[in-house]
Protein backbone atom coordinates (compact mmCIF):
# COMPACT_ATOMS: atom_id res chain seq x y z
CA UNK A 1 0.00 0.00 0.00
CA UNK A 2 2.94 2.55 1.06
CA UNK A 3 6.53 2.03 -0.09
CA UNK A 4 8.94 4.74 1.09
CA UNK A 5 13.05 4.36 -0.50
CA UNK A 6 15.35 6.29 0.86
CA UNK A 7 13.17 9.52 1.41
CA UNK A 8 14.95 12.79 2.96
CA UNK A 9 13.66 15.98 3.21
CA UNK A 10 15.85 19.33 3.90
CA UNK A 11 14.83 22.87 5.04
CA UNK A 12 17.94 25.07 4.31
CA UNK A 13 20.81 23.33 6.13
CA UNK A 14 18.27 21.10 8.68
CA UNK A 15 17.98 17.68 7.81
CA UNK A 16 14.19 16.92 8.84
CA UNK A 17 14.24 13.43 7.00
CA UNK A 18 17.39 11.81 6.38
CA UNK A 19 17.05 8.13 4.32
CA UNK A 20 13.94 6.78 5.74
CA UNK A 21 12.78 3.57 3.81
CA UNK A 22 9.42 1.45 5.01
CA UNK A 23 6.80 -0.54 3.60
CA UNK A 24 3.12 -0.54 5.21
CA UNK A 25 0.52 -3.41 4.03
CA UNK A 26 -2.80 -3.95 2.81
CA UNK A 27 -5.13 -4.07 6.14
CA UNK A 28 -2.42 -3.01 8.28
CA UNK A 29 -2.60 -0.06 10.91
CA UNK A 30 0.75 1.33 11.35
CA UNK A 31 1.85 3.77 13.93
CA UNK A 32 4.94 6.35 13.25
CA UNK A 33 6.14 7.71 16.62
CA UNK A 34 9.07 9.98 17.49
CA UNK A 35 9.87 12.55 19.93
CA UNK A 36 8.80 16.33 18.85
CA UNK A 37 10.76 17.35 15.84
CA UNK A 38 11.70 13.96 14.74
CA UNK A 39 10.14 14.41 11.01
CA UNK A 40 6.95 12.86 11.65
CA UNK A 41 4.53 15.78 9.94
CA UNK A 42 7.39 16.34 7.29
CA UNK A 43 6.97 12.67 6.02
CA UNK A 44 3.37 12.55 6.47
CA UNK A 45 3.29 15.51 4.09
CA UNK A 46 5.57 14.28 1.67
CA UNK A 47 3.40 11.08 1.83
CA UNK A 48 0.20 13.47 1.15
CA UNK A 49 1.76 15.45 -1.39
CA UNK A 50 1.47 18.51 0.60
CA UNK A 51 5.34 19.11 0.38
CA UNK A 52 8.36 18.21 -1.80
CA UNK A 53 10.38 15.80 -1.23
CA UNK A 54 14.32 16.63 -0.81
CA UNK A 55 14.71 12.98 -2.54
CA UNK A 56 13.75 9.37 -2.30
CA UNK A 57 11.15 7.57 -3.86
CA UNK A 58 7.51 7.11 -2.61
CA UNK A 59 4.85 4.90 -4.13
CA UNK A 60 1.09 4.28 -2.90
CA UNK A 61 -1.05 2.10 -4.16
CA UNK A 62 1.61 1.76 -7.17
CA UNK A 63 1.52 5.78 -7.65
CA UNK A 64 3.56 8.70 -6.52
CA UNK A 65 1.63 11.42 -4.88
CA UNK A 66 1.85 15.16 -5.71
CA UNK A 67 -0.12 17.90 -7.10
CA UNK A 68 -1.52 15.97 -10.03
CA UNK A 69 -2.04 12.36 -8.50
CA UNK A 70 -5.97 13.36 -9.05
CA UNK A 71 -7.33 9.70 -8.98
CA UNK A 72 -4.49 8.79 -5.84
CA UNK A 73 -5.93 11.68 -3.68
CA UNK A 74 -8.95 10.23 -4.47
CA UNK A 75 -8.24 6.62 -2.53
CA UNK A 76 -6.69 8.84 0.48
CA UNK A 77 -7.19 10.80 3.61
CA UNK A 78 -5.68 13.26 5.40
CA UNK A 79 -6.08 14.02 9.20
CA UNK A 80 -3.69 17.10 9.70
CA UNK A 81 -2.51 17.63 13.53
CA UNK A 82 -4.22 20.96 13.44
CA UNK A 83 -8.15 21.36 12.87
CA UNK A 84 -7.79 24.44 11.12
CA UNK A 85 -11.12 24.01 8.89
CA UNK A 86 -12.87 27.58 6.96
CA UNK A 87 -14.70 28.61 10.60
CA UNK A 88 -17.72 30.82 8.30
CA UNK A 89 -18.52 27.47 7.53
CA UNK A 90 -21.17 25.44 9.83
CA UNK A 91 -20.11 21.85 10.29
CA UNK A 92 -22.92 20.54 7.80
CA UNK A 93 -21.39 22.68 5.04
CA UNK A 94 -18.19 21.54 5.56
CA UNK A 95 -19.11 17.73 5.10
CA UNK A 96 -20.97 19.02 1.91
CA UNK A 97 -18.05 20.52 0.59
CA UNK A 98 -15.99 17.50 1.70
CA UNK A 99 -18.60 15.52 -0.42
CA UNK A 100 -18.34 17.18 -3.09
CA UNK A 101 -14.73 17.39 -3.42
CA UNK A 102 -14.89 13.35 -3.48
CA UNK A 103 -17.64 13.46 -5.50
CA UNK A 104 -19.78 11.06 -3.53
CA UNK A 105 -23.35 10.09 -4.44
CA UNK A 106 -26.05 11.79 -2.24
CA UNK A 107 -27.04 8.78 -0.73
CA UNK A 108 -23.57 7.45 -0.15
CA UNK A 109 -22.84 10.82 1.37
CA UNK A 110 -25.87 10.74 3.96
CA UNK A 111 -25.67 7.27 4.99
CA UNK A 112 -21.76 7.71 6.08
CA UNK A 113 -21.81 11.38 7.73
CA UNK A 114 -24.84 10.09 9.85
CA UNK A 115 -22.78 6.65 10.76
CA UNK A 116 -19.64 8.94 11.67
CA UNK A 117 -21.96 11.71 13.12
CA UNK A 118 -23.58 9.61 15.31
CA UNK A 119 -20.51 7.87 16.28
CA UNK A 120 -18.38 11.18 17.46
CA UNK A 121 -22.05 12.28 19.09
CA UNK A 122 -21.40 15.62 16.20
CA UNK A 123 -25.38 15.44 14.39
CA UNK A 124 -26.81 17.92 17.23
CA UNK A 125 -23.85 20.58 16.17
CA UNK A 126 -23.91 20.31 12.54
CA UNK A 127 -25.96 24.12 11.84
CA UNK A 128 -23.29 25.93 14.06
CA UNK A 129 -20.92 27.97 12.68
CA UNK A 130 -17.25 25.75 13.28
CA UNK A 131 -15.61 28.99 14.50
CA UNK A 132 -17.78 28.26 17.71
CA UNK A 133 -16.32 24.80 17.93
CA UNK A 134 -14.54 23.76 20.10
CA UNK A 135 -11.20 22.42 19.17
CA UNK A 136 -12.68 18.36 19.95
CA UNK A 137 -15.75 19.51 18.17
CA UNK A 138 -13.46 20.86 14.96
CA UNK A 139 -11.19 17.37 15.47
CA UNK A 140 -14.20 15.23 14.94
CA UNK A 141 -15.85 16.87 12.13
CA UNK A 142 -11.91 16.58 10.29
CA UNK A 143 -12.11 12.69 10.76
CA UNK A 144 -15.65 12.78 9.72
CA UNK A 145 -14.62 14.51 6.69
CA UNK A 146 -11.71 11.94 5.79
CA UNK A 147 -13.25 8.99 6.69
CA UNK A 148 -16.97 9.55 4.94
CA UNK A 149 -15.99 8.82 1.63
CA UNK A 150 -14.06 5.31 2.67
CA UNK A 151 -10.55 5.99 1.64
CA UNK A 152 -8.14 2.89 1.06
CA UNK A 153 -5.35 4.50 2.88
CA UNK A 154 -6.05 7.17 5.57
CA UNK A 155 -2.93 9.05 7.07
CA UNK A 156 -3.68 10.77 10.66
CA UNK A 157 -1.55 13.34 12.28
CA UNK A 158 -2.06 13.14 15.97
CA UNK A 159 -5.80 12.35 15.64
CA UNK A 160 -6.95 11.62 19.25
CA UNK A 161 -5.65 15.11 20.38
CA UNK A 162 -8.32 16.92 22.32
CA UNK A 163 -10.56 14.17 22.15
CA UNK A 164 -13.15 13.13 24.82
CA UNK A 165 -12.49 9.66 26.33
CA UNK A 166 -15.70 8.26 24.38
CA UNK A 167 -14.79 9.53 21.42
CA UNK A 168 -11.51 8.10 21.49
CA UNK A 169 -12.70 4.94 22.24
CA UNK A 170 -15.19 4.86 19.41
CA UNK A 171 -12.17 6.15 17.25
CA UNK A 172 -10.18 3.54 18.45
CA UNK A 173 -12.94 0.76 17.25
CA UNK A 174 -13.47 2.43 14.12
CA UNK A 175 -9.94 2.09 12.78
CA UNK A 176 -9.71 -1.59 14.03
CA UNK A 177 -12.29 -2.26 12.32
CA UNK A 178 -11.15 -0.24 9.14
CA UNK A 179 -7.72 -2.07 8.71
CA UNK A 180 -9.93 -5.50 9.22
CA UNK A 181 -11.89 -4.59 6.39
CA UNK A 182 -8.99 -4.01 4.22
CA UNK A 183 -7.77 -0.12 4.23
CA UNK A 184 -4.94 1.16 5.79
CA UNK A 185 -4.10 3.62 8.41
CA UNK A 186 -0.91 5.53 8.87
CA UNK A 187 -0.84 7.05 12.48
CA UNK A 188 1.47 9.59 14.45
CA UNK A 189 0.84 9.61 17.63
CA UNK A 190 2.50 10.75 21.45
CA UNK A 191 -0.25 8.54 23.22
CA UNK A 192 1.99 5.66 23.10
CA UNK A 193 -0.69 3.55 24.84
CA UNK A 194 -3.01 4.27 21.76
CA UNK A 195 -0.37 2.95 19.42
CA UNK A 196 0.14 -0.24 22.28
CA UNK A 197 -3.47 -0.84 21.89
CA UNK A 198 -4.25 -0.86 18.47
CA UNK A 199 -1.15 -0.96 16.15
CA UNK A 200 0.08 -3.76 13.97
CA UNK A 201 3.54 -2.56 13.58
CA UNK A 202 5.09 0.56 14.55
CA UNK A 203 8.25 2.67 13.47
CA UNK A 204 10.30 4.89 15.56
CA UNK A 205 11.74 7.86 13.93
CA UNK A 206 14.84 9.60 15.48
CA UNK A 207 16.47 13.43 14.96
CA UNK A 208 14.94 12.36 11.45
CA UNK A 209 16.21 8.58 11.25
CA UNK A 210 14.87 5.37 11.52
CA UNK A 211 15.51 4.04 14.74
CA UNK A 212 13.26 0.37 14.96
CA UNK A 213 10.40 -0.60 13.19
CA UNK A 214 8.49 -3.78 13.71
CA UNK A 215 5.83 -5.43 16.00
CA UNK A 216 5.78 -4.21 19.75
CA UNK A 217 7.52 -7.49 20.23
CA UNK A 218 10.37 -7.21 17.71
CA UNK A 219 11.03 -3.72 19.19
CA UNK A 220 11.38 -5.25 22.50
CA UNK A 221 13.84 -7.70 21.50
CA UNK A 222 15.47 -4.66 19.73
CA UNK A 223 15.36 -2.81 22.31
CA UNK A 224 16.99 -5.40 24.88
CA UNK A 225 13.94 -5.65 26.85
CA UNK A 226 12.09 -8.85 27.78
CA UNK A 227 8.96 -6.89 28.90
CA UNK A 228 7.68 -3.46 29.13
CA UNK A 229 4.92 -1.25 27.88
CA UNK A 230 6.07 0.51 24.60
CA UNK A 231 6.96 3.69 26.40
CA UNK A 232 9.32 1.97 28.00
CA UNK A 233 10.68 0.61 24.58
CA UNK A 234 10.01 3.44 23.32
CA UNK A 235 12.51 6.03 25.61
CA UNK A 236 15.08 2.38 25.96
CA UNK A 237 15.35 3.06 21.91
CA UNK A 238 15.80 6.72 21.78
CA UNK A 239 17.92 6.75 24.56
CA UNK A 240 15.83 9.09 26.90
CA UNK A 241 16.45 8.76 30.80
CA UNK A 242 13.84 8.83 33.01
CA UNK A 243 13.73 12.35 34.94
CA UNK A 244 13.28 11.52 38.80
CA UNK A 245 10.27 13.95 39.49
CA UNK A 246 10.80 14.05 43.01
CA UNK A 247 14.91 14.06 43.06
CA UNK A 248 14.39 16.93 40.69
CA UNK A 249 11.42 18.87 43.44
CA UNK A 250 14.04 17.83 46.29
CA UNK A 251 16.77 19.95 44.56
CA UNK A 252 14.96 22.67 44.03
CA UNK A 253 13.63 22.78 47.48
CA UNK A 254 17.02 22.98 48.81
CA UNK A 255 17.91 25.22 46.36
CA UNK A 256 20.12 23.18 44.40
N1 LIG B 1 8.53 24.55 7.08
C1 LIG B 1 9.64 24.29 7.77
N2 LIG B 1 10.75 25.06 7.64
C2 LIG B 1 11.88 24.79 8.31
N3 LIG B 1 12.02 23.75 9.17
C3 LIG B 1 10.96 22.96 9.36
C4 LIG B 1 9.71 23.18 8.68
N4 LIG B 1 8.84 22.22 9.06
C5 LIG B 1 9.50 21.44 9.94
N5 LIG B 1 10.77 21.89 10.12
C6 LIG B 1 11.79 21.28 10.98
O1 LIG B 1 11.89 19.91 10.64
C7 LIG B 1 12.05 19.12 11.81
C8 LIG B 1 10.95 18.08 11.85
O2 LIG B 1 9.72 18.74 12.07
P1 LIG B 1 8.32 17.95 12.09
O3 LIG B 1 7.25 18.96 12.17
O4 LIG B 1 8.30 17.00 10.97
O5 LIG B 1 8.44 17.16 13.46
P2 LIG B 1 7.38 16.24 14.23
O6 LIG B 1 8.06 14.94 14.49
O7 LIG B 1 6.11 16.19 13.48
O8 LIG B 1 7.21 17.04 15.60
P3 LIG B 1 5.98 17.15 16.64
O9 LIG B 1 5.93 15.83 17.34
O10 LIG B 1 6.43 18.24 17.56
O11 LIG B 1 4.75 17.47 15.88
C9 LIG B 1 12.05 20.08 12.99
O12 LIG B 1 13.39 20.37 13.34
C10 LIG B 1 11.38 21.32 12.46
O13 LIG B 1 11.86 22.48 13.09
Amino acid sequence: MIEVRNLSKTYGHKHAVRNLSFKVNEGELFAFLGPNGSGKSTTIKMLTGLTEKSSGDIEILGQQPGINSVSLKRELSFVPDTPDIMGKLTGKEYLDFVASVYQMSQENYEDKSKELLELFDLSGALGTLVEEYSHGMRQKLVITGALMHEPKVIFMDEPNVGLDPKSNRNLKSYLKKYVDDGNTVFLTTHTLGLAEEIADRILIIYEGEEKATGTLSELRTKSGLVSGSLEDVFLALIGEEEVNVSDSESRDSIGG
